[in-house]
């Protein structure tokens, strides 16, 4: 980050983005995340050296949604090594995040982690290997962001009150031997993650592990092995973004998550963790403001890993 100041460069692309058109919708289908103002906008950009700059409503915490997926899969690879791949696939699925249609096709196996199939086969994963996983989830999550994580009960009921698709996912993977623990069980635990809640700035700082080799860098604590650290980078970057990795690896060219909460995280390997916060989200379930902010950023500083 050295030979760029980030900070004038925020600052030229929110004057940019003045103009953009978002055509974006707030989540709905879980009804508590409609109730978030659609204007909001934060940013957070942390540094492997330590360096920080940020705009807007970056302390604010959102409901992080599907970013935790990546938490949960980190947390699961650490404890399960390559084992876990009999369970679930790394190949990019092309559907959106909840799509049910592959999994009768592939017997059950998820195409990869960070859909919404894969994500519950990793939570029934961490089931299995913990006795209070969601304890160890939190724990894991708040070593990385130094800090006290955020529950909000309110979207956690009102996902379990609305879960009829994440049901059917979960039942139809459970038909073929892939769920091994009771699957209200499993669905409890998704749903507790998905409603953990974190501000641009504690998810920028929880996800700079991924730029600096598993290891949190203030503390120097090897939290994963360098090499699961590029591999998660590597499922990031092909299948985080759904039906839209192929279109956010080409104008963005960073691995990165997003959830239905509006949030997106990308990592700049060696160099930097981002992440935005704009709720309007467009129609693959991904930021839409976010998006084109971090293709702006990733312009305007030659971030692009291609
Ligand atoms: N893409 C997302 O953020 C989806 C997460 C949401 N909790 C769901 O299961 O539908």
């Amino acid at each position: 980050m050295k030979d760029i100041n980030y900070q004038s460069v925020l600052d030229e692309i929110i004057h940019e983005l003045a103009e953009f058109e978002d055509k974006g919708e707030v989540a709905s289908y879980i009804p508590e995340l409609a109730k978030v103002s659609p204007e909001k906008f934060g940013v957070y950009i942390t540094g492997v050296e330590g360096q920080e700059c940020y705009t807007g409503d970056y302390q604010e915490r959102f409901s992080i949604q599907s970013i935790s997926k990546v938490f949960a899969l980190a947390l699961a690879f650490k404890n399960m090594g390559e084992s876990l791949w009999s369970r679930v696939g790394v190949e990019p699925s092309g559907d959106p995040f909840n799509s049910l249609v592959q999994l009768e096709h592939e017997k059950g196996i998820p195409r990869n982690p960070l859909i919404n199939a894969g994500a519950l086969v990793v939570c029934d994963v961490l089931i299995s290997i913990f006795k209070n996983p969601k304890d160890e989830l939190s724990a894991f999550v708040e070593n990385l962001m130094g800090g006290p994580v955020n529950f909000n009960l309110k979207v956690f009921l009102s996902e379990k009150k609305h879960a009829y698709v994440n049901a059917a996912l979960i039942n139809l993977m459970k038909a073929f031997g892939n769920i091994k623990n009771d699957v209200e069980e499993v669905l409890d635990f998704y749903f507790y993650q998905c409603s953990m809640e974190m501000s641009c700035q504690e998810l920028s700082k929880a996800f700079l592990l991924f730029a600096n080799k598993g290891k949190i860098p203030l503390t120097n604590e090897q939290m994963i092995k360098e090499i699961n650290s590029r591999r998660i980078n590597a499922i990031m970057q092909t299948c985080g973004f759904y039906d839209e990795a192929g279109e956010f690896a080409y104008k963005v060219g960073l691995p990165g998550k997003s959830g239905v909460g509006g949030g997106i995280i990308a990592v700049n390997p060696g160099i930097y963790s981002v992440a935005v916060w704009s709720p309007k989200l467009n129609a693959n379930g991904n930021s839409a403001k976010g998006m084109k902010f971090l293709e702006m950023l990733s312009a305007k500083t030659g971030s692009s890993i291609f």
